[in-house]
Protein backbone atom coordinates (compact mmCIF):
# COMPACT_ATOMS: atom_id res chain seq x y z
CA UNK A 1 0.00 0.00 0.00
CA UNK A 2 1.76 3.45 -0.99
CA UNK A 3 1.24 6.47 1.10
CA UNK A 4 3.26 8.94 -1.06
CA UNK A 5 1.61 11.91 -1.66
CA UNK A 6 -0.29 12.15 -5.18
CA UNK A 7 0.45 14.68 -7.72
CA UNK A 8 -1.42 17.38 -8.63
CA UNK A 9 -4.57 17.16 -11.01
CA UNK A 10 -3.92 17.33 -14.87
CA UNK A 11 -7.19 15.23 -15.87
CA UNK A 12 -8.55 16.20 -19.13
CA UNK A 13 -12.00 18.81 -19.33
CA UNK A 14 -14.77 17.44 -21.68
CA UNK A 15 -16.79 20.29 -23.08
CA UNK A 16 -20.15 17.96 -23.74
CA UNK A 17 -22.61 20.51 -25.33
CA UNK A 18 -22.29 19.68 -28.62
CA UNK A 19 -24.15 16.48 -27.79
CA UNK A 20 -27.24 18.43 -26.08
CA UNK A 21 -27.26 21.20 -28.79
CA UNK A 22 -29.30 19.79 -31.75
CA UNK A 23 -27.78 22.90 -33.91
CA UNK A 24 -24.38 22.03 -33.02
CA UNK A 25 -22.10 21.30 -36.21
CA UNK A 26 -20.68 18.24 -36.96
CA UNK A 27 -16.88 18.95 -36.40
CA UNK A 28 -18.37 20.09 -32.85
CA UNK A 29 -19.22 16.90 -32.13
CA UNK A 30 -16.18 15.33 -33.79
CA UNK A 31 -13.76 17.20 -31.56
CA UNK A 32 -15.77 16.57 -28.30
CA UNK A 33 -15.39 12.78 -29.26
CA UNK A 34 -11.92 12.84 -29.72
CA UNK A 35 -10.88 14.48 -26.96
CA UNK A 36 -13.25 11.92 -25.07
CA UNK A 37 -11.78 8.90 -26.59
CA UNK A 38 -7.99 10.07 -25.72
CA UNK A 39 -9.33 10.88 -22.14
CA UNK A 40 -11.07 7.43 -21.50
CA UNK A 41 -7.99 5.77 -23.20
CA UNK A 42 -5.60 7.28 -21.12
CA UNK A 43 -7.09 7.99 -17.65
CA UNK A 44 -10.84 6.96 -17.42
CA UNK A 45 -11.56 9.99 -15.91
CA UNK A 46 -12.32 13.75 -17.03
CA UNK A 47 -13.93 16.66 -16.18
CA UNK A 48 -17.12 17.46 -17.76
CA UNK A 49 -18.36 21.24 -18.80
CA UNK A 50 -20.66 21.88 -20.98
CA UNK A 51 -23.50 19.58 -18.96
CA UNK A 52 -25.87 22.59 -18.22
CA UNK A 53 -26.68 22.63 -14.60
CA UNK A 54 -26.15 25.35 -13.10
CA UNK A 55 -23.43 25.71 -10.29
CA UNK A 56 -26.04 27.03 -7.54
CA UNK A 57 -27.92 24.19 -8.27
CA UNK A 58 -25.10 22.00 -7.59
CA UNK A 59 -24.08 23.85 -4.56
CA UNK A 60 -27.41 22.99 -3.31
CA UNK A 61 -27.60 19.54 -3.66
CA UNK A 62 -23.64 19.65 -1.36
CA UNK A 63 -25.12 21.83 1.07
CA UNK A 64 -28.25 19.38 1.41
CA UNK A 65 -26.32 17.01 1.78
CA UNK A 66 -24.09 18.56 4.36
CA UNK A 67 -27.33 19.29 6.40
CA UNK A 68 -28.50 16.20 6.18
CA UNK A 69 -25.04 14.67 7.89
CA UNK A 70 -24.76 17.34 10.49
CA UNK A 71 -28.82 15.92 12.07
CA UNK A 72 -28.14 13.36 15.25
CA UNK A 73 -27.66 9.63 14.07
CA UNK A 74 -30.86 8.84 15.25
CA UNK A 75 -32.35 11.22 12.88
CA UNK A 76 -30.55 9.89 10.09
CA UNK A 77 -31.60 6.09 11.43
CA UNK A 78 -34.64 6.73 10.42
CA UNK A 79 -34.23 5.89 7.01
CA UNK A 80 -31.96 2.89 7.61
CA UNK A 81 -31.26 0.33 5.36
CA UNK A 82 -33.10 -3.06 6.28
CA UNK A 83 -31.44 -6.37 5.15
CA UNK A 84 -33.15 -7.70 2.04
CA UNK A 85 -35.41 -10.79 3.65
CA UNK A 86 -35.62 -9.34 6.67
CA UNK A 87 -38.66 -8.78 8.85
CA UNK A 88 -38.94 -4.52 8.64
CA UNK A 89 -39.21 -4.60 4.56
CA UNK A 90 -36.00 -3.79 3.47
CA UNK A 91 -34.17 -4.26 0.32
CA UNK A 92 -30.57 -4.79 1.76
CA UNK A 93 -29.58 -1.83 -0.22
CA UNK A 94 -30.89 1.61 0.05
CA UNK A 95 -31.51 3.86 2.53
CA UNK A 96 -28.79 4.92 5.52
CA UNK A 97 -25.61 3.34 6.58
CA UNK A 98 -23.54 4.36 9.35
CA UNK A 99 -20.10 4.84 9.52
CA UNK A 100 -17.94 1.63 8.47
CA UNK A 101 -21.03 -0.63 7.42
CA UNK A 102 -19.63 0.25 3.50
CA UNK A 103 -16.34 -2.33 3.18
CA UNK A 104 -14.22 -2.44 0.27
CA UNK A 105 -11.47 -5.09 0.25
CA UNK A 106 -12.57 -6.33 3.23
CA UNK A 107 -11.87 -3.46 5.13
CA UNK A 108 -14.28 -0.95 6.63
CA UNK A 109 -14.63 2.36 4.76
CA UNK A 110 -14.72 5.43 7.08
CA UNK A 111 -18.01 6.85 5.78
CA UNK A 112 -21.57 7.17 5.67
CA UNK A 113 -23.70 7.47 3.37
CA UNK A 114 -27.63 7.19 1.48
CA UNK A 115 -28.21 5.11 -1.16
CA UNK A 116 -31.23 5.30 -3.82
CA UNK A 117 -31.77 3.47 -6.54
CA UNK A 118 -34.18 3.49 -9.52
CA UNK A 119 -37.62 2.82 -8.16
CA UNK A 120 -38.80 -0.71 -8.11
CA UNK A 121 -41.34 -0.68 -5.53
CA UNK A 122 -43.88 -2.48 -7.27
CA UNK A 123 -41.55 -5.70 -7.27
CA UNK A 124 -43.41 -8.86 -5.47
CA UNK A 125 -43.34 -8.66 -1.58
CA UNK A 126 -43.85 -11.46 0.63
CA UNK A 127 -44.84 -11.45 3.60
CA UNK A 128 -42.37 -11.25 6.58
CA UNK A 129 -42.42 -12.27 10.51
CA UNK A 130 -42.82 -8.61 10.95
CA UNK A 131 -45.73 -8.55 9.04
CA UNK A 132 -43.93 -5.62 6.68
CA UNK A 133 -43.16 -8.17 4.06
CA UNK A 134 -39.96 -8.45 3.10
CA UNK A 135 -38.14 -7.42 -0.69
CA UNK A 136 -35.41 -9.05 -2.44
CA UNK A 137 -32.17 -6.93 -2.53
CA UNK A 138 -32.09 -4.00 -4.47
CA UNK A 139 -35.94 -4.17 -5.16
CA UNK A 140 -37.81 -2.15 -2.67
CA UNK A 141 -38.95 1.76 -2.49
CA UNK A 142 -36.11 4.31 -1.97
CA UNK A 143 -36.27 5.78 1.85
CA UNK A 144 -36.32 9.80 1.75
CA UNK A 145 -35.15 11.71 4.76
CA UNK A 146 -38.16 13.66 6.52
CA UNK A 147 -34.88 16.22 7.73
CA UNK A 148 -34.06 18.53 5.69
CA UNK A 149 -37.49 18.60 3.81
CA UNK A 150 -36.65 20.01 0.68
CA UNK A 151 -33.75 17.26 0.02
CA UNK A 152 -36.24 14.37 -1.94
CA UNK A 153 -37.99 17.27 -4.22
CA UNK A 154 -34.41 18.55 -5.00
CA UNK A 155 -32.69 15.29 -5.18
CA UNK A 156 -35.12 13.37 -7.38
CA UNK A 157 -34.79 16.73 -9.91
CA UNK A 158 -31.44 16.45 -9.42
CA UNK A 159 -31.94 12.79 -10.86
CA UNK A 160 -33.44 13.58 -13.64
CA UNK A 161 -31.35 16.50 -15.23
CA UNK A 162 -28.40 13.50 -14.23
CA UNK A 163 -30.11 10.71 -16.56
CA UNK A 164 -30.07 13.45 -19.31
CA UNK A 165 -26.18 14.07 -18.96
CA UNK A 166 -25.45 10.87 -18.46
CA UNK A 167 -27.09 9.32 -22.19
CA UNK A 168 -25.02 12.61 -23.66
CA UNK A 169 -22.04 10.73 -22.68
CA UNK A 170 -22.77 7.19 -23.93
CA UNK A 171 -24.22 9.10 -26.95
CA UNK A 172 -20.57 10.44 -27.23
CA UNK A 173 -18.86 7.29 -26.30
CA UNK A 174 -20.67 5.38 -29.34
CA UNK A 175 -18.97 8.24 -31.46
CA UNK A 176 -15.71 8.40 -29.62
CA UNK A 177 -15.50 4.59 -30.32
CA UNK A 178 -16.20 5.17 -34.52
CA UNK A 179 -19.27 2.21 -33.86
CA UNK A 180 -20.39 3.91 -36.72
CA UNK A 181 -24.35 4.53 -38.30
CA UNK A 182 -27.16 2.25 -38.80
CA UNK A 183 -26.70 1.33 -42.75
CA UNK A 184 -23.31 3.21 -42.89
CA UNK A 185 -21.13 0.32 -41.90
CA UNK A 186 -21.70 -0.18 -38.87
CA UNK A 187 -22.12 -3.88 -37.01
CA UNK A 188 -25.87 -4.21 -36.81
CA UNK A 189 -27.04 -3.91 -33.21
CA UNK A 190 -23.78 -2.18 -32.38
CA UNK A 191 -23.71 0.90 -33.87
CA UNK A 192 -22.95 4.41 -31.73
CA UNK A 193 -26.38 4.47 -30.13
CA UNK A 194 -25.59 0.91 -28.56
CA UNK A 195 -24.81 2.53 -25.03
CA UNK A 196 -27.62 4.67 -25.40
CA UNK A 197 -30.10 1.84 -26.15
CA UNK A 198 -28.85 -0.12 -23.35
CA UNK A 199 -29.23 2.64 -20.31
CA UNK A 200 -32.57 3.54 -21.89
CA UNK A 201 -33.98 2.15 -18.64
CA UNK A 202 -30.81 3.18 -16.51
CA UNK A 203 -30.61 1.06 -13.36
CA UNK A 204 -28.83 4.33 -11.68
CA UNK A 205 -27.76 4.87 -8.32
CA UNK A 206 -27.21 7.86 -6.32
CA UNK A 207 -25.04 8.16 -3.61
CA UNK A 208 -24.79 10.68 -1.03
CA UNK A 209 -21.50 10.85 0.62
CA UNK A 210 -20.57 11.95 4.16
CA UNK A 211 -16.52 11.58 4.69
CA UNK A 212 -15.06 12.59 8.47
CA UNK A 213 -11.05 13.62 8.50
CA UNK A 214 -9.05 10.80 9.12
CA UNK A 215 -7.09 11.87 11.27
CA UNK A 216 -8.43 12.26 14.91
CA UNK A 217 -11.42 11.11 13.74
CA UNK A 218 -13.93 10.37 16.54
CA UNK A 219 -13.62 7.25 17.77
CA UNK A 220 -16.52 5.23 16.19
CA UNK A 221 -16.81 1.20 16.37
CA UNK A 222 -14.20 -0.85 15.14
CA UNK A 223 -11.80 2.29 14.51
CA UNK A 224 -8.62 0.63 14.32
CA UNK A 225 -9.99 -0.90 11.10
CA UNK A 226 -11.32 2.31 9.56
CA UNK A 227 -7.83 4.30 9.93
CA UNK A 228 -6.44 4.03 6.68
CA UNK A 229 -9.16 4.85 3.79
CA UNK A 230 -12.32 6.70 3.84
CA UNK A 231 -13.30 4.01 0.81
CA UNK A 232 -10.66 2.27 0.01
CA UNK A 233 -9.72 1.22 -4.26
CA UNK A 234 -12.31 0.22 -6.14
CA UNK A 235 -13.71 0.15 -10.12
CA UNK A 236 -17.29 1.68 -10.01
CA UNK A 237 -19.61 -1.31 -11.54
CA UNK A 238 -21.44 0.26 -14.98
CA UNK A 239 -21.16 2.89 -17.61
CA UNK A 240 -20.53 6.55 -16.39
CA UNK A 241 -20.15 8.31 -12.74
CA UNK A 242 -20.88 11.69 -12.64
CA UNK A 243 -19.48 12.52 -9.57
CA UNK A 244 -20.01 15.98 -7.53
CA UNK A 245 -17.57 16.89 -4.66
CA UNK A 246 -17.42 19.47 -2.28
CA UNK A 247 -14.40 21.96 -2.75
CA UNK A 248 -12.11 19.46 -0.34
CA UNK A 249 -8.86 18.94 -2.12
CA UNK A 250 -6.39 15.41 -2.29
CA UNK A 251 -9.94 13.48 -1.26
CA UNK A 252 -10.35 11.73 -4.10
CA UNK A 253 -7.26 9.63 -6.49
CA UNK A 254 -6.98 8.38 -9.43
CA UNK A 255 -4.74 5.33 -10.01
CA UNK A 256 -2.81 6.26 -13.44
CA UNK A 257 -2.19 3.23 -16.11
CA UNK A 258 1.20 3.27 -14.59
CA UNK A 259 -0.49 0.99 -11.78
CA UNK A 260 1.37 3.38 -8.89
CA UNK A 261 0.85 6.79 -9.03
CA UNK A 262 -2.42 8.16 -7.32
CA UNK A 263 -3.40 11.46 -9.33
CA UNK A 264 -5.37 14.44 -7.04
CA UNK A 265 -9.01 14.42 -8.66
CA UNK A 266 -9.35 17.83 -6.94
CA UNK A 267 -13.29 19.74 -8.05
CA UNK A 268 -13.44 22.07 -10.18
CA UNK A 269 -16.16 24.65 -9.86
CA UNK A 270 -19.29 23.86 -11.86
CA UNK A 271 -18.12 20.92 -13.42
CA UNK A 272 -18.18 16.70 -13.17
CA UNK A 273 -16.03 14.36 -12.48
CA UNK A 274 -17.16 11.60 -14.93
CA UNK A 275 -15.32 8.12 -14.69
CA UNK A 276 -16.07 4.96 -16.21
CA UNK A 277 -17.52 1.66 -15.08
CA UNK A 278 -16.66 -2.15 -15.82
CA UNK A 279 -19.71 -2.17 -18.06
CA UNK A 280 -17.97 0.32 -20.59
CA UNK A 281 -14.58 -2.16 -20.14
CA UNK A 282 -16.41 -5.04 -21.27
CA UNK A 283 -18.00 -3.45 -23.85
CA UNK A 284 -15.08 -2.06 -25.02
CA UNK A 285 -12.69 -5.27 -24.60
CA UNK A 286 -10.08 -3.44 -22.21
CA UNK A 287 -9.81 -0.53 -24.98
CA UNK A 288 -11.20 1.49 -22.60
CA UNK A 289 -10.74 0.67 -18.81
CA UNK A 290 -12.35 1.25 -15.38
CA UNK A 291 -9.92 3.25 -13.63
CA UNK A 292 -9.29 2.40 -9.87
CA UNK A 293 -10.22 5.26 -7.59
CA UNK A 294 -10.39 5.81 -3.60
CA UNK A 295 -10.81 8.51 -1.02
CA UNK A 296 -8.66 9.11 1.76
CA UNK A 297 -9.47 12.38 2.92
CA UNK A 298 -7.24 14.00 5.52
CA UNK A 299 -7.72 17.29 4.96
CA UNK A 300 -10.22 19.92 6.71
CA UNK A 301 -14.06 19.35 8.11
CA UNK A 302 -16.54 16.96 6.90
CA UNK A 303 -16.49 16.12 3.19
CA UNK A 304 -19.63 15.71 1.42
CA UNK A 305 -20.01 13.90 -2.13
CA UNK A 306 -22.62 12.97 -4.64
CA UNK A 307 -21.62 10.46 -6.73
CA UNK A 308 -24.74 9.38 -9.70
CA UNK A 309 -23.53 6.44 -11.33
CA UNK A 310 -25.71 6.34 -14.51
CA UNK A 311 -25.69 2.53 -15.56
CA UNK A 312 -27.21 0.18 -18.28
CA UNK A 313 -30.95 -1.11 -17.73
CA UNK A 314 -30.38 -4.37 -14.66
CA UNK A 315 -31.64 -6.43 -17.66
CA UNK A 316 -28.86 -5.41 -19.92
CA UNK A 317 -26.79 -8.15 -22.08
CA UNK A 318 -23.45 -6.76 -21.99
CA UNK A 319 -20.75 -8.44 -24.15
CA UNK A 320 -17.51 -7.16 -25.90
CA UNK A 321 -18.42 -4.91 -29.36
CA UNK A 322 -16.48 -6.66 -32.70
CA UNK A 323 -15.09 -3.44 -33.64
CA UNK A 324 -13.85 -2.88 -29.76
CA UNK A 325 -12.49 -6.64 -30.47
CA UNK A 326 -10.58 -5.87 -33.45
CA UNK A 327 -9.12 -2.66 -31.72
CA UNK A 328 -7.72 -4.54 -29.48
CA UNK A 329 -6.20 -7.36 -31.01
CA UNK A 330 -8.87 -9.77 -32.23
CA UNK A 331 -9.12 -11.79 -29.32
CA UNK A 332 -12.61 -11.55 -26.92
CA UNK A 333 -11.74 -10.90 -23.10
CA UNK A 334 -14.78 -11.37 -21.31
CA UNK A 335 -17.99 -13.41 -21.82
CA UNK A 336 -21.31 -12.00 -21.95
CA UNK A 337 -22.69 -10.87 -18.88
CA UNK A 338 -26.14 -9.03 -17.22
CA UNK A 339 -25.09 -6.22 -15.48
CA UNK A 340 -28.10 -6.51 -12.49
CA UNK A 341 -26.23 -9.93 -12.03
CA UNK A 342 -23.11 -7.85 -11.40
CA UNK A 343 -24.14 -5.25 -9.64
CA UNK A 344 -26.08 -8.06 -7.24
CA UNK A 345 -22.61 -9.67 -6.63
CA UNK A 346 -20.74 -6.29 -5.90
CA UNK A 347 -23.60 -4.73 -3.77
CA UNK A 348 -23.68 -8.12 -1.76
CA UNK A 349 -20.52 -7.78 -1.08
CA UNK A 350 -20.53 -4.32 0.02
CA UNK A 351 -21.59 -4.61 3.87
CA UNK A 352 -19.60 -5.16 7.14
CA UNK A 353 -20.75 -8.82 7.72
CA UNK A 354 -21.57 -9.55 4.54
CA UNK A 355 -25.08 -11.82 5.04
CA UNK A 356 -26.77 -9.85 2.81
CA UNK A 357 -27.53 -12.16 -0.64
N1 LIG B 1 -22.28 1.93 -6.84
C1 LIG B 1 -20.96 2.06 -6.75
N2 LIG B 1 -20.22 2.04 -7.81
N3 LIG B 1 -20.43 2.24 -5.56
C2 LIG B 1 -19.03 2.26 -5.39
C3 LIG B 1 -18.69 1.93 -3.99
C4 LIG B 1 -17.32 1.41 -3.96
C5 LIG B 1 -16.95 0.80 -2.69
C6 LIG B 1 -17.55 -0.55 -2.49
N4 LIG B 1 -17.45 -0.88 -1.12
C7 LIG B 1 -16.86 -1.62 -3.33
O1 LIG B 1 -16.07 -2.39 -2.79
O2 LIG B 1 -17.13 -1.74 -4.51
O1 LIG C 1 -16.49 10.56 -2.85
C1 LIG C 1 -15.84 10.44 -3.88
O2 LIG C 1 -15.12 11.35 -4.30
C2 LIG C 1 -15.87 9.16 -4.69
C3 LIG C 1 -16.78 8.09 -4.19
C4 LIG C 1 -16.71 6.85 -5.01
O3 LIG C 1 -15.73 6.56 -5.65
C5 LIG C 1 -17.88 5.94 -5.07
O4 LIG C 1 -18.82 6.10 -4.27
O5 LIG C 1 -17.89 5.06 -5.94
FE1 LIG D 1 -16.22 4.99 -7.08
Amino acid sequence: MTTTSPTPSSLPIIDISPFFDPHSTPSARYATATALNTACTTYGFFYLTGHGIPESKLNRIISLARQFFSLPLSENNKIKRHHAGGPEGGDGARGYQGMGENVTLGRRDMHEAVDWYREWDHAPREEGSGGKGTYKMLQGPNLWPEEPAELKEVYEAYVEELQGVGMAVVRAMGVALGLGEVGKGAVEGEDEEVFVRATERSFWVMRMIGYPRLEGSPDVVGADDMEAFSCGEHTDYGCVTLLLADPTPGALQVLLKDGKTWLNADPIPGALVVNIGDMIQRWTNGLWMSTKHRVIHKGEGYRVSVPFFFEPGFEARVRPLARCVEKTGGVKKYEECVYGEHLLGKVGGNFYGGEEV
